[in-house]
């Protein structure tokens, strides 16, 4: 716990950026808080027949450029603020890449670890029952995030359809393929951080296959994207999960490394010289790539990141003043906004094929994907090389000025 508050975070960057801008000050009153936050409480039937009451979150930032839309985590530090500062980062993200979404965000307080599979399977049930008056395929669609999968999804679409009364494919994304899921959904979040990686590489003239690459997380973001980044031909020297670090300065098999973890719980059972998770953000490489949690790189560690790029595939990984350090140390920084829209986009493309109930293959998402993310890291860099402003503040000019072009219309 850093006991740095991610909602003031979010509510900073968005500050600033609305003053650059020099927006009516409404519009920053508009944006600095959801326009709706859901707690609910909800029981569940443990194996050993106790009663438990689990509490969760849907917050609902701001829906101008269209319905609500983000994931929904399951871990033991979820709080309201958490839930509130990544839906705003989720408004903005899909303003940024050109999703014609809002920004929302769940979570349930609840530590997966300790949970069987029944129990699992009543709390995502349960949750989603709860949020129901408040999503739906036009007002909010939630998706995978930390702790969650498609199995996850599958349960929740299932629930809420029954419900209904009707199969709702489109309220959730993140399903299984055979479940109205897209072609590359469950890889997508990493395939964008490689491509907008591939992008920042070039500005230092090199390419990922002679990249050594650090990765913090071995989930759905951080191993798909060291798979990637593997097949490549980069090096990935450094990985990392909840239990600690592994580091190993000839490369690391991700493949293999799952299996690994898979078999014995972590990745630190893999070969190599067992580190810390601070340790392996302080390693000596070309790429950084946080793919965990929140508030990672702050004011206390930042002056030992070595690295050239720093790749956030998480949301939230570097607080607002480590982010300037790092600018002023010259290490460029593909900011959470963009590094981690490709998982929204494909949700997008998913949501778009069970509306019309006709699926693309694999080429065509990843295609589409790769145009998006390039585009957006274009407009970022020409914003950020013409106003002189750290990338991440680039970022943000963009989004918010498309956000407060669309809210202008509709109060004027
Ligand atoms: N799944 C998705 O589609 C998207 C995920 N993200 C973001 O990516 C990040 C990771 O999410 P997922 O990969 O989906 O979650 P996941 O649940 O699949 O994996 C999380 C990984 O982080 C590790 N972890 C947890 N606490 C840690 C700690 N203190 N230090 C180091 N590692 C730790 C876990 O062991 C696990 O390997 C989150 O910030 C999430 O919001 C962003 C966009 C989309
Ligand atoms: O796929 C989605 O709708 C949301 C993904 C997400 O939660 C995120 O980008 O942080």
């Amino acid at each position: 716990m850093t006991g740095i508050n991610v909602f003031e975070e979010a509510q900073k960057q968005i500050r600033i950026a609305c003053e650059k801008l020099e927006v009516d000050r409404g519009y920053y009153e508009i944006l600095k808080q959801p326009e709706r936050v859901m707690e609910v409480s909800f029981p569940v039937r443990m194996d050993d027949g106790r009663v438990e009451v689990f509490t969760g979150y849907r917050s609902q930032h701001d829906d101008t450029l269209g319905p609500a839309k983000g994931g929904i985590r399951f871990h033991p530090l979820v709080t309201a603020d958490e839930v509130k500062a990544l839906s705003m980062w989720m408004t903005i993200k899909c303003a940024l890449v050109g999703v014609p979404f809002g920004g929302g965000k769940g979570g349930v307080n609840c530590n997966p670890k300790k949970l069987s599979y029944g129990e699992l399977e009543r709390i995502a049930r349960g949750y989603i029952r709860s949020i129901a008056p408040i999503v739906g395929s036009e007002k909010d669609i939630p998706a995978p995030d930390v702790y969650t999968n498609e199995k996850v999804m599958a349960w929740m679409v299932d629930e809420f359809s029954k419900l209904k009364g009707y199969t709702d494919y489109g309220v959730v994304t993140g399903k299984p393929l055979i479940l109205g899921g897209s072609a590359a959904r469950d890889e997508a979040t990493a395939m964008g951080c490689f491509i907008t990686t591939k992008e920042a590489l070039k500005k230092f003239n090199l390419s990922v296959n002679k990249a050594t690459v650090c990765i913090q997380g071995f989930g759905n973001a951080g191993f798909n994207l060291a798979k990637i980044l593997f097949d490549s031909g980069a090096k990935i020297i450094g990985v990392s999960d909840s239990r600690g670090g592994l580091f190993n300065p000839e490369g690391i098999n991700p493949k293999e490394l799952l299996e690994v973890k898979n078999s014995k719980g972590s990745v630190v059972y893999g070969s190599g010289k067992v580190i810390t998770n601070e340790e392996l953000l302080e390693l000596n490489c070309d790429v950084l790539i946080p793919a965990a949690l929140e508030n990672q790189i702050t004011e206390k560690n930042v002056h030992n990141i070595k690295a050239k790029i720093v790749s956030e595939a998480a949301n939230g990984p570097t607080t607002t003043a480590a982010s300037k350090i790092l600018y002023k140390k010259g290490i460029l920084v593909v900011p959470d906004i963009l590094a981690s829209a490709g998982g929204v986009t494909v949700s997008y493309f998913e949501w778009v094929q069970n509306k019309t109930g006709y699926y693309w293959d694999y080429d065509e998402v990843t295609q589409k994907l790769e145009k998006m993310m390039v585009n957006a890291f274009k407009d970022i860099f020409d914003m950020h090389q013409k106003n002189q402003v750290d990338i991440r503040e680039a970022a943000f000019l963009i989004a918010i000025k498309r956000i407060v072009e669309g809210l202008k219309y509709k109060l004027s």
